[in-house]
């Protein structure tokens, strides 16, 4: 069965020395697999080897640490960042256990980070942030490519994200499951943000819907599993669809995954960026911020509060003198 593409994103790197040919594959590749698929596996990412063995050191180590450890940066309503084991997605307890941490500065929507006593983990704050910095650098890259491919300034996307994103890393632990048909690790969802890295260990279980089927996203050593969020949905216009996917959680041994969720900064006005859109068409969602989203998304993470708010919810219903054929046949997601 097919499966989404692997792409060697080396040429987009900031400080690559591509030449005009190779950049100019990758973007296309890239512009393909988002389009086609809303996934890709990124190689030849840059990210050291020795910072990722360390950063799957520490988050191993968090898990393992003792329950009082954990407990003590439990997240709560008014600070959702930390460690949780009692996640809802579209309101179905989640077969997992995760810790939540963003930038260095906390806010009133999503938190500040906690970080677990030192004497117990002396070495993860110092990992976590780094490897954050690292993540930042990897997906401004990678987001300048999609610009690029929607015909873009590379910097377009990254200019509506605002400076002060508010970006977030998790790092996820799925404990064994006796019964892995019953439960999900993670049920079917999208994710909200621009464009989400996701680092997996060798187990799998993470699957895309493509084509009406679930598509494994199969682990491969040194890759980066990317995929396109809401976010990058409703800037593009509908020209690039956020996929549904899901984890599948393991019947033997435990799996390990870290996604990093390129968000915007909480101020950003999230809404189609006109020049995509094709000057005939319809701008298909009515401007939102980043910080009205996401506040209501949290809130549901916690307690299950109904139906969740979505991007569908600022779909323009009609807009003035457009009939609703027209705009039905315009959406594509
Ligand atoms: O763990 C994974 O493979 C994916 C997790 C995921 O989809 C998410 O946290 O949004
Ligand atoms: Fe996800």
């Amino acid at each position: 069965m097919a499966s989404a593409p692997v792409i060697d994103v080396g040429p987009l790197l900031l400080d690559a020395d591509a030449d005009a040919a190779a950049v100019e594959s990758a973007v296309a590749q890239v512009g393909a697999a988002c389009r086609e698929w809303g996934f890709f596996q990124a190689v030849g990412h840059g990210v050291p080897d020795a910072l990722l063995a360390r950063f799957n050191a520490q988050a191993r180590a968090f898990f393992s640490a003792p329950a009082s450890v954990k407990r003590a940066v439990f997240r709560s309503a008014d600070n959702p960042r930390g460690y949780f084991d009692d996640e809802l997605t579209k309101r179905r307890r989640d077969w997992k256990e995760g810790f939540d941490y963003g930038g260095p500065e906390g806010n009133p929507v999503d938190g500040e980070n906690r970080w677990p006593d030192p004497d117990a983990l002396p070495r993860f704050r110092e990992t976590l942030t780094q490897y954050f910095d690292a993540m930042v650098g990897l997906a401004s890259a990678l987001t300048a490519a999609v610009a690029r491919s929607l015909g873009l300034d590379p910097g377009a996307l990254a200019g509506a994200l605002g400076r002060r994103h508010a970006s977030l890393l998790r790092l996820n632990h799925y404990p064994e499951c006796p019964n892995p048909e019953g439960n999900l690790g993670v049920s079917p969802h999208k994710d909200v943000g621009m464009l989400t890295l996701l680092l997996q260990d060798d187990v799998g279980g993470l699957q895309v819907e493509h084509g009406g089927e679930w598509v494994d996203i199969p682990p491969i050593e040194g890759a980066y599993v990317v995929n396109v969020g809401d976010m990058m949905q409703v800037f593009s216009n509908d020209a690039i669809c956020s996929p549904v996917h899901r984890v599948v959680p393991p019947r033997e041994g435990s799996r390990y995954s870290a996604p990093f969720f390129y968000n915007p900064a909480h101020d950003t006005v999230c809404e189609p960026i006109a020049s995509v859109a094709d000057p005939k068409a319809t701008v298909l969602y009515r401007p939102f911020t980043w910080a009205e989203f996401i506040g209501k998304r949290l809130a549901g993470n916690l307690e299950d509060l109904g139906e969740e708010v979505q991007i569908a919810h600022y779909r323009v219903q009609s807009a003035p003198g457009t009939q609703a054929s027209e705009l039905r046949s315009q959406q594509v997601c």
